[in-house]
């Protein structure tokens, strides 16, 4: 078989070691793949490799507080290395966490820069609450629209961080009750407005995306998706302002702006109603729109982390969305707990590497 590695085309990850993570004590993978599926029971440590994949990439955990330290009980650190590919070559990445803190390298230098366009591999994981992106709280779906904004415009990470060190201020004058319109509201309106306009652009090409993707699926015939910007349409946000500063100034903190920003996919000008099998599909085509996106803006391939993707989905559902994430030719990591056959088009024709996991061991 011919590596995808020395032909060239594959830009991900092709070798993990994994050292004294939950239930994997020591693991050492070869991926020279575009498609690698992880089969096994639950609880077996399937996610957890590709909680590894992801804590080299962004540097911290998917799973919540609740799930308990990263390091296997009674051992004191947690050590992920792995190589990848991409346009700038062949490149190791490192991550470590003990006691005293985490450290990650790129290239064995310290990776101290928090900026993740800069990091050779970008992950995008559906991971087991992929729905929450549609039923949780709608600051789940500000700082997911950021991350994809930020992954076209750089420069977007600093203007949204000094947007909210005025927003924080703003909120402070307005809790001290010393309300005067002056620089807050001024520098306030500047920095949403153009904190706005950065996510209406991406939002816009993001939305086209999207609807190419929906006719495949039926469930979405004559859906949409549409951003609200956190204030009136009819309004500029000065106005808009003007007419809520009695209400702000009562309750001591801003009312309106990019900080109450959401998007909501509707039908009929409502937002549509789904089961969690459709949520599910529908994040994953989101996802996808977005990542569509980043392609067009010369973002660098991504890895799919995709846990057990089939859950929830019915067979039809499933391969269409297979085969969309196909088509990106990025690479892909799968868990998957169904013992059912796999069929040719996962397998990528035979190009893919299947492993079992057992114990936190990895077999081929
Ligand atoms: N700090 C830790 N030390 C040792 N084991 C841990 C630690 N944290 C979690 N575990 C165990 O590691 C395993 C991790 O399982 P993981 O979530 O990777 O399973 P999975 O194969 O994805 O299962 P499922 O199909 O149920 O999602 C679990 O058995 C869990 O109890």
């Amino acid at each position: 078989m011919e590596s995808a590695i020395e032909d060239g085309k594959l830009q991900g990850l092709v070798s993990l070691r994994i050292e004294n993570l939950r239930n994997i004590q020591r693991m050492q993978i070869d991926l020279d793949a575009p498609v690698v599926i992880l089969s096994g029971g639950n609880g077996a440590g399937k996610t957890t490799v590709l909680e590894a994949i992801y804590l080299l990439a962004r540097g911290r955990s998917f799973r919540g507080r609740k799930a308990g330290p990263i390091t296997t009980n009674g051992e004191c650190c947690t050590s992920i290395k792995g190589f990848c590919t991409g346009q700038r070559g062949k490149l190791s990445l490192g991550f470590y966490r003990d006691r005293t803190g985490t450290q990650r390298s790129l290239d064995s230098a310290p990776w101290e820069n928090q900026d993740a366009t800069h990091f050779p591999i970008s992950v995008k994981l559906i991971g087991e609450n992929a729905q929450s992106l549609l039923d949780g709280d709608p600051a789940l779906r500000r700082t997911y629209l950021d991350w994809n904004v930020f992954h076209v415009e750089h420069r977007f990470g600093r203007l949204r961080k000094n947007f909210h060190r005025t927003l924080s201020q703003r909120n402070a004058v307005l809790r001290s009750k010393d309300w005067a319109d002056g620089i807050w509201s001024r520098s306030f309106v500047e920095l949403a407005e153009e904190v706005n306009r950065y996510r209406e652009q991406f939002f816009t090409d993001w939305r086209v995306q999207f609807l190419q993707l929906c006719p495949t699926f039926d469930f979405l015939a004559d859906c949409d998706i549409r951003f609200r910007r956190g204030w009136s349409d009819r309004d500029s946000l000065g106005d808009a302002l003007t007419q809520v500063r009695a209400a702000e100034v009562s309750c001591g903190y801003t009312l309106i702006g990019p900080s109450r920003a959401d998007f909501t996919v509707e039908r009929d000008g409502k937002a549509a109603c789904f089961s969690r099998g459709q949520a599910k599909a529908l994040v994953c085509l989101l996802q996808l729109a977005a990542d569509r996106v980043h392609a067009e803006h010369g973002v660098g391939a991504s890895v799919w982390l995709l846990d057990d993707l089939e859950a929830e989905l019915d067979q039809d559902t499933c391969s269409k969305i297979w085969s969309i994430f196909a088509a990106t030719e990025a690479q892909r990591f799968v868990t998957r707990v169904s013992t059912r056959p796999m069929a040719d088009e996962w397998t990528a024709g035979g190009k893919a590497c299947l492993f079992h996991v057992e114990h936190g061991v990895l077999t081929p």
